[in-house]
């Protein structure tokens, strides 16, 4: 009897789930906040262009230097901040806002701590922020931390917004009403915590106001020396481990999922991943500072770390991958499905990548050189930028309750433009990168430097046109994005496309 009523008691709650999904509206009448989230998605498709455009800018630059336009606001030293604050913050900035306040309810059946009025502040709370830093960058306000640029009354208003993030995240999870925590909130957890500890950690500085100087905005940090430099690629390394990793990470273990209209192949792994991945990354940051002052051991210790990431990344891209056992013929028909899972490859591919550039010997080749750069952006555009546009592509339909996407064929048409401008920005950066170490390192048979510095600046010119190339058509994928989602949240669907709404794909009901 007693075993009976508890599976009843089940079923109920399964079929609650399925109506919260379907209606994004809970049994009891409670909606879901989703107001905010719909902006958060907008303002990512929105800042991304931007971001985009910036990249592709200075990309230009560095192939014309013309383009510098000879006016300080418009030189790559400004602008070239611009362009990765724009995309890491305020594109993936809005899109793990967006998606974490979308997950975070429905995986715990709960409505947003603090309901429409929380996500509204951390919605504006959050873009002022990105304005802030950004006209720092552009009238040279700016601390020269990479990554952390802005001055600390910059620094100090995005903490109060954090810790209002932190609260509406873990409010949530604490009012749900489904026993466990899935494990894309344990990712969204580390990203928020970790991304807290690394600012503050980062971001101890002094105004020079404070000490009788008289420019307002200008900060020195706590530190000196190399203690300095640690300090910030600490920094730095973690910021790409939990902000653009785990954070993603997060999307992932949701999304593929959903899309896929499969479970996660192994839930378990995903626990193994969740632990050994947190405790590798916050070790690895002295891969960025090879043969530098920082001492030997430190060194030794970061490439260690960096090797031994490898395996829980690649257990990562495991289990997303082999979600889709079973269902890979949906990549035949379902280009969002494509987004999310070659946006896996990538990620594979990078995290096999810089594990390969912290050894020293091979770090010795490619630091200061473009494969950094190229390393950044198959990480950046492939798994970063392709996770986030499936994972857009989902939710657009189901936030503004649309039957599907206005066309599949403008995803694909997306997805192949985007993939090969990857493909040539990243292929031209490798042969660029090691095309300038070896050019750097050769010695003629006296010994002296067979080139000038000059000559191996002049050497990348093609690739620069190339790698600029690549970008424009991952700009044009982008507008062709932006445009697919204007006539979806219009309610238009495209001719033809009506009747052809894969499974698992873009339909409103499934959600
Ligand atoms: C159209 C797309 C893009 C283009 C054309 C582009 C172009 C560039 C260029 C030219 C640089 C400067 C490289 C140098 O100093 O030699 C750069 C740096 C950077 N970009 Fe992008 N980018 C794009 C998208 C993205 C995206 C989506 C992200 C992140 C999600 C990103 C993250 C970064 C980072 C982190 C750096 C600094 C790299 C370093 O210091 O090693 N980029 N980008
Ligand atoms: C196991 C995973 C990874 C390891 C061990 C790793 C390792 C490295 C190494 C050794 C460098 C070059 C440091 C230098 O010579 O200056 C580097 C640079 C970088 N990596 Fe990774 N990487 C990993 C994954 C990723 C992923 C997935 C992304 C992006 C989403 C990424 C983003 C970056 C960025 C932005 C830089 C440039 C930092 C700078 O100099 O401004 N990495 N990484
Ligand atoms: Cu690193």
């Amino acid at each position: 009897m007693h075993r009976r009523h508890r599976r009843d008691q089940v079923e109920r709650e399964a079929a609650l789930t399925q109506a919260t999904m379907a209606h994004g509206a809970r049994a009891d009448g409670t909606a879901y906040v989703e107001g905010p989230v719909k902006l958060f998605v907008l303002a990512a498709v929105f800042w991304g262009i931007i971001g985009f455009v910036a990249g592709d800018f200075i990309a230009w630059q560095l192939a014309i230097p013309a383009l510098n336009l000879d006016l300080e606001w418009t030189s790559f030293g400004r602008l070239r901040p611009l362009h990765t604050s724009a995309v890491i913050f305020a594109f993936g900035g809005n899109v793990l806002l967006g998606t974490s306040l979308y997950v975070v309810q429905r995986t715990c059946r709960a409505r947003l701590y603090g309901g429409d009025a929380m996500g509204h502040i951390l919605f504006w709370g959050y873009q002022i922020f990105i304005v802030l830093a950004a006209v720092g960058y552009v009238l040279g306000i700016t601390q020269g931390r990479e990554y952390a640029e802005p001055e600390w009354y910059t620094d100090l208003y995005l903490t109060v917004v954090w810790v209002l993030y932190l609260a509406a995240f873990v409010g949530t999870i604490l009012k749900r009403r489904e026993p466990h925590i899935y494990v894309a909130n344990w990712f969204y957890l580390a990203f928020i915590v970790t991304i807290a500890l690394l600012h503050l950690g980062n971001n101890m500085a002094v105004p020079v106001a404070l000490l009788g100087g008289d420019t307002w905005w200008k900060s020195y940090s706590l530190f000196s020396g190399v203690q300095d430099a640690m300090t910030q690629w600490w920094y730095g390394h973690n910021a790409v481990g939990f902000f653009l990793t785990a954070g993603f990470l997060a999307i992932m273990y949701y999304f593929v999922p959903k899309q896929a209209n499969r479970p996660v192949y192994s839930y378990r792994l995903s626990i193994v991943h969740f632990w050994a991945l947190i405790f590798l990354y916050i070790w690895a940051g002295p891969h960025h500072l090879h043969y530098t002052a920082l001492p030997d051991w430190a060194q030794t210790l970061g490439m260690v770390f960096s090797v031994m990431l490898w395996m829980p990344s690649w257990g990562g891209m495991i289990n997303g991958l082999m979600t889709l056992s079973g269902a890979w013929d949906k990549l035949r028909t379902d280009p969002v499905l494509r987004f999310l899972v070659v946006s896996v490859g990538f990620y594979g591919m990078s995290t096999f990548e810089g594990p390969m550039m912290s050894l020293k010997a091979v770090n010795s080749l490619s630091h200061y050189t473009d494969w950094t750069v190229g390393h950044v952006h198959s990480g950046a555009l492939g798994w970063v930028a392709f996770i986030s546009f499936g994972a857009i592509y989902f939710m657009v339909p189901a936030l503004w309750k649309r039957r599907s996407l206005y066309s599949l064929k403008l995803v694909s048409l997306h997805f192949w433009i985007a993939t090969l401008g990857i493909v040539l920005y990243i292929t031209a950066m490798w042969v660029s990168g090691i095309m300038q170490g070896l050019m750097w390192r050769a010695y003629d048979e006296l010994g002296f430097l067979q080139y000038s510095f000059i000559e191996s600046v002049e050497a990348m010119k093609p690739y620069y046109i190339i790698r600029a190339t690549g970008g424009l058509l991952f700009i044009a994928g982008a507008v062709i994005m932006a445009y697919n989602l204007y006539r979806t949240i219009k309610g238009d669907v495209a001719e033809g496309a009506r009747d052809s709404v894969p499974a698992g794909a873009a339909v409103g009901a499934q959600r």
